[in-house]
């Protein structure tokens, strides 16, 4: 997997790698402006004027060979420099020497705003050497291009985005970001959404071995990792292969959310789902649902405290959906703790009866998984001023109570008690649809049945969830409901090649 590392160990990294690989830093720059190359002109076509603005540090050096790659291939290019191109880093300099003479290049300071034109924007004045916030003359350029109608394309970071920490002040608002080899963490906030833009990572090869001595241990999960934690299934394999599950939830007019999970479970392969409802769930799932098999507890409306009989039948539990947060309830969810040693997924209703029955908190463990959203975290761990303070206090409370969480959102983050922090990288804003976290509950508990483990589950779940997300977005737009995503399961494992 993709390790991400701190903005501030690049420098240490890309040395590591030049020395030991003989080459030069000037030679590492072209390999990163010859990435950032091949993924523009499939996205850009040769008649659009670019105006590449470069500062006098590497970044700014990246925006110099770009600027002539793109100009060997046929386009019309232009190179403001932001800075005193004389005190600029050496990979500048060269760059800057062997731009082609037919390009254009003028100081930022002494351009004439009034009649200039370009249809591209590309960002190469600031990178990770970003060390405090934009101000003056940096300041109003960034400003001046992110009102200009253009399309604004950054390499590496947008310009004035800190690399680990939360924004203060302004940025350069990115449509693509381009980054190198690994995503900077800043990039996959919620709260940086409109200055990343849409997020493309592009290979400069750096291989994962010269990460490894870097910390904290946080990584980028990408399609390449997941058909490796696949198990396969021979011509042989019975239902008992695929995993008995039980999905428990459901309250009087929110029996859909339990449905829905049962429903994702099914089509992401168990072999036997069971639900366990209040009375009222009955017709509503033996009816829409027929492939589920249901048993429901004494009371109309809400479960009662008594949990499912013989527990021992099920190779994992998904809770919450749907589930509402009676009293009776909380006591159910305290024996379930008490009585199920297998995996279990708590969401939703489960996870609000944990927040306010905080003495339930100790009984989690290393076969729990919870999957809060955003909010629900709070409920757990306490109010968090932005997502840089909500991943430490995920990790955080990953330490100690030693289960797994999935922070749901953007590149939802996946902390397990391994004291790894893996960020999502499938998934479009088509997900952020009523019902679609009760998808991701029954897709992970069907994994956690067929044996994987949570890790692997949590990798799996999350990732597969994306994608079916972004197989729904395709076709429905925003008008995509939980159920398109549910009905896109098992394409995924097609576009993985997994059979
Ligand atoms: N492996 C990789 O990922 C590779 C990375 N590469 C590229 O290198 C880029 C990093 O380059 P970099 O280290 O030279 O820093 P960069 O961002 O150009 O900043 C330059 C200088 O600006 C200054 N400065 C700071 N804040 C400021 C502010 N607010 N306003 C004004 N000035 C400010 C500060 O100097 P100071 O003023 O503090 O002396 C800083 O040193 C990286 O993003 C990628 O594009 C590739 O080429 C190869 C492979
Ligand atoms: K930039």
């Amino acid at each position: 997997m993709q390790q991400i590392i701190p903005g501030k160990s690049v420098k240490e990294l890309d040395a590591a790698f030049i020395k030991d690989k003989g080459i030069t830093s000037y030679k590492l720059m072209e390999q990163a402006a010859l990435a950032f190359c091949d993924w523009f002109v499939e996205q850009i076509s040769p008649e659009n004027d670019l105006a590449v603005f470069c500062g006098t540090g590497n970044n700014g050096g990246d925006g110099m060979a770009i600027s002539r790659l793109l100009w060997e291939r046929g386009y019309s290019v232009k190179v403001f420099i932001m800075g005193d191109p004389a005190n600029g880093s050496k990979d500048f300099k060269l760059n800057h020497e062997v731009l082609p003479e037919a390009i254009p290049v003028q100081l930022v300071e002494n351009v004439n705003w009034e009649n200039w034109k370009a249809k591209v924007i590309i960002d190469g004045v600031l990178g990770v050497g970003i060390n405090r916030p934009l101000e003056g003359a940096y300041l109003d350029l960034i400003k001046r291009l992110n009102n200009f109608p253009a399309k604004r394309i950054a390499i590496d970071m947008p310009t004035g985005l800190p690399s680990d920490e939360i924004l203060e002040g302004e940025a350069f608002k990115a449509m693509f970001t381009v980054s190198f080899q690994f995503p900077k963490m800043a990039l996959l906030f919620p709260e940086h959404a409109s200055y990343t833009g849409e997020l493309v990572i592009k290979d400069i090869g750096i291989s994962p071995d010269y990460f490894e001595t870097f910390e904290p241990k946080m990584y980028y999960l990408e399609k390449k990792d997941i058909p490796e934690l696949h198990k396969s299934f021979d011509r042989f394999s019975h239902k008992g292969n695929f995993g008995k599950v039980m999905l428990i939830g459901g309250s009087y007019g929110k029996m859909g959310a339990v449905r829905m999970a049962s429903e994702a479970a099914l089509r992401t392969g168990s072999g036997l789902v069971s639900c366990f409802v209040p009375r009222c769930g009955i017709q509503v799932l033996q009816s829409s649902l027929p492939e589920a098999m249901v048993e429901v507890s004494e009371q109309d409306h809400y479960l009662d405290e008594y949990p499912p009989d013989n527990l021992t039948r099920y190779d994992a539990l998904g809770v919450g959906p749907g589930m509402g947060q009676h009293s009776k309830t909380a006591i159910m969810l305290e024996e379930l703790l008490k009585l199920y040693k297998g995996p279990m997924v708590i969401d939703a209703d489960g996870i609000n009866l944990l927040a306010s029955h905080p003495h339930l908190l100790n009984m989690l463990g290393h076969n729990i998984i919870l999957t809060p959203h955003l909010k629900e975290f709070e409920r757990l761990a306490g109010a968090c001023a932005h997502q840089r303070e909500r991943v430490d206090k995920v990790a955080e409370f990953v330490e100690k109570f030693q289960c797994t969480i999935i922070l749901k959102g953007a590149h939802s983050l996946i902390a397990c008690p391994d004291g790894t922090l893996n960020f999502n990288s499938s998934g479009n804003a088509y997900l952020a649809t009523g019902g679609a976290g009760d998808v991701l509950t029954g897709m992970i508990t069907s994994f956690l049945g067929q044996g994987y483990s949570p890790k692997e589950a949590a990798f799996c779940g999350v990732y597969h969830h994306g994608l079916a997300g972004e197989l729904a977005g395709k076709v429905n737009r925003r008008g995509t409901i939980a159920s398109d995503i549910i009905a896109k399961i098992p394409q995924t494992y097609l576009q993985l090649g997994i059979h």
